[in-house]
């Protein structure tokens, strides 16, 4: 049985902080592989503002480098968009797969929104990961009102493969303020000279 965990995300782009909540993941849930789940196109938010996905599989490609994280652009394979279908095809394609979903405290504000989100908890257990700025109103987000009655406790956290859902754990490790808005603020033209670098590498390769 493979342990396998799931963060899905714009990755737009990649971060430090990205990489250290996985890696304390990996550890803490004893995963043999954490798959970063790069979104062609998170159905909640605008795709304007959104770098082309290769760029940002690259980016995600650099954060990962000599860790057990493997990133993906596995929804444009699967032709899945929202995360209740993207579940559905990777449970079906890896049958012995154990799968955790991950996300960040400020997803779960959102979850609410999601598609058919009560059914991607009945699919898999999920793992919040605390961050900076958004710990409270997690506590109080609306999905809470009725994933409260699933929580599991941390001691309980190697187990999770034997967990039926919906389960929910809620994990701290050392608080990552980092933030993708926080880089595309700081450097707005991060993606261009990102592209530039993806073909050469292309270029590079096929020469
Ligand atoms: N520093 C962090 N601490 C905890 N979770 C994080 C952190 N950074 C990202 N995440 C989580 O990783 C997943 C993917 O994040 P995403 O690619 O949206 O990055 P982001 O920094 O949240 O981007 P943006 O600022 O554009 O919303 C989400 O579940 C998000 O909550
Ligand atoms: O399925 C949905 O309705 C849905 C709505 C919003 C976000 N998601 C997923 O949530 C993950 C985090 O997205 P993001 O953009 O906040 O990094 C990513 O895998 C998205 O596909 C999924």
């Amino acid at each position: 049985m493979t342990r396998i965990g799931l963060l899905g995300g714009s990755f737009n782009p990649a971060h430090g902080g990205h990489r250290a909540i996985s890696l304390f993941a990996i550890r803490a849930l004893e995963l043999d592989e954490l798959w970063w789940l790069v979104s062609p196109g998170n159905p909640l938010k605008d795709p304007e503002s959104m770098a082309p996905l290769e760029v940002r599989l690259a980016s995600a490609r650099t954060q990962a480098r000599g860790t057990r994280i493997r990133p993906t652009a596995i929804e444009t394979e699967l032709d899945t968009r929202y995360t209740v279908d993207t579940l559905a095809a990777l449970k079906s394609r890896y049958p012995s797969h154990k799968f955790i979903w991950l996300m960040g405290a400020d997803n779960l504000l959102q979850f609410h929104h999601w598609r058919a989100w009560r059914e991607i908890a009945r699919r898999v257990p999920i793992a919040v990961i605390a961050r900076p700025g958004y710990n409270r109103a997690a506590h109080a987000a609306p999905a809470m009102g009725w994933l409260r009655r699933f929580v599991r406790p941390v001691a309980d956290l190697r187990n999770w493969t034997n967990w039926r859902p919906p389960a929910l754990v809620l994990l701290r490790f050392v608080p990552d303020p980092r933030s993708a808005t926080r880089i595309r603020q700081a450097d707005p033209h991060w993606h261009r000279r990102a592209l530039s670098r993806v073909d050469l590498s292309r270029r590079t390769h096929s020469s």
